[in-house]
């Protein structure tokens, strides 16, 4: 069997798809994207497809070996992010191929479901608490919200306060036992985040996310003692040699390594294992699309140390289009009792609906992150 094809696709809201095809008419389906960077991951499929058009799609560890090792210079988020769609992509074509979900080639599953949480903004607080109890109501249970606005190195108690009265109308809408999830953003530098991490302790949150940049880590080592309130991090780490650093640091308790971002179902599953040696759970990050979300579940099908997963079903950061438009079997990602089952269909579980991502594909998108700017006119991390 052979390669025959790379296509890709770029679809709104903010996302890019990614078809194989082969000579013996197996296709597979990946989603090799950067948020805001779309077209370059793009560009780089279309680089790394020279090496992989003729080649067996089913030598996929090869395959992951040469694309990464092979080019010289490696890593970072376009390389990972075009090398983690190839990669689904070609576990979906082997899953077809062998007629088994890929989580079954790699050992097969430890769970049946696993737990997945909502994202209710958090930038401009005010209806924080009411999202989270619609959510409560729709059956999550757990969400994740953004600390504040921007923080400027020093800022003012104001916004402090502004995020413990958010956080305090959020656990007092939803109970003691709901998960939030609060997600620092990067937006917040080492002193902030220490006062942060301390106030925020009392309401028993299910992490605190990215309290300060992951570039930042060593500063973990100061705040991390301050707080009982688990520190998750690695949306924006790519590979086991950027996780190594952080595992060996010792101040993680979750990582949040993301499937369309850090290498796919290859290497993620290789940086799941490696944390689970050093006791630190895994959280999967996914704010993107259908393709994405069902290499996500292959995963947390497989990997003990998963303990919730983020998904993006209906959020409103999807303008345009939302997960389900694209796919044949919407139900795959059905969720109950705030679990989403492991999809059993063959390779990655998910059909997706080629003429409407063709379709789609026409309008394509231009997304940007938002760029803000501190009252001094400074810039201001998003
Ligand atoms: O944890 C999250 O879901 C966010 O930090 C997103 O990754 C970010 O807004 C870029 O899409
Ligand atoms: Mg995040």
């Amino acid at each position: 069997m052979k390669i025959t094809r790379l296509e890709t696709f770029i679809v709104p809201p903010r996302w890019c798809f990614l078809k194989i095809e082969t000579d013996e008419g197996f296709v597979g389906w990946g989603e090799p994207v950067v948020e805001g960077r779309a077209h370059t991951v793009a560009a780089a499929v279309e680089e790394l497809a020279d090496y992989l058009i003729g080649k067996d799609p089913r030598h996929i560890e090869d395959h992951w070996t040469v694309m990464y090792r092979g080019g010289f210079y490696r890593g970072g988020a376009i390389h990972m992010s075009a090398l983690a769609g190839i990669d689904q992509a070609l576990w979906d074509i082997k899953g077809k191929v062998l007629g088994v979900p890929a989580h079954e080639l790699l050992g097969g599953a430890v769970r049946d479901r696993i737990r997945v949480y909502s994202w209710i903004g958090g930038d401009r607080p005010g209806d924080t608490a009411r999202m989270a109890k619609e959510r409560m109501d729709d059956g999550f249970t757990a969400i994740k919200m953004n600390a504040s606005e921007e923080m400027q190195f020093i800022d003012t108690f104001d916004k402090v306060d502004g995020v413990i009265a958010n956080v305090a109308a959020i656990r007092d809408a939803v109970g003691p036992n709901f998960g939030i999830g609060v997600d620092f953003h990067g937006r917040v530098h080492k002193p902030m985040a220490k006062v942060l991490m301390k106030e925020l302790e009392p309401y028993r949150l299910m992490f605190v996310e990215e309290p300060v940049l992951s570039e930042n880590a060593e500063a973990l080592k100061e705040i991390a003692p301050l707080s009982n309130i688990p520190i998750a991090l690695g949306e924006r780490l790519f590979s086991r040699w950027d996780f190594k650093q952080i595992l060996a640091g010792g101040y993680v308790d979750i990582i949040q390594p993301d499937p369309s971002h850090s290498g796919g179902i290859t290497e993620t599953r290789k940086i799941a294992n490696m944390a689970e040696a050093y006791d630190v759970a895994l959280a999967l990050h996914c704010p993107l699309g259908p393709i994405a979300l069902a290499a996500n579940l292959q995963l947390d099908a497989n990997c003990y140390n998963a303990f919730i997963q983020e998904q993006s079903l209906g959020i409103h950061y999807n303008q345009g289009n939302d997960l389900l438009d694209y796919v044949k079997n919407p139900e795959v990602f059905a969720y109950e009792d705030g679990y989403v089952k492991i999809p059993q269909g063959p390779g990655l579980g998910v059909e997706v609906n080629e003429g409407y991502v063709r379709e789609r594909a026409g309008i394509g998108h231009r997304w940007r992150n938002p760029i803000w700017r501190h009252k001094d006119g400074s810039f201001a991390e998003w």
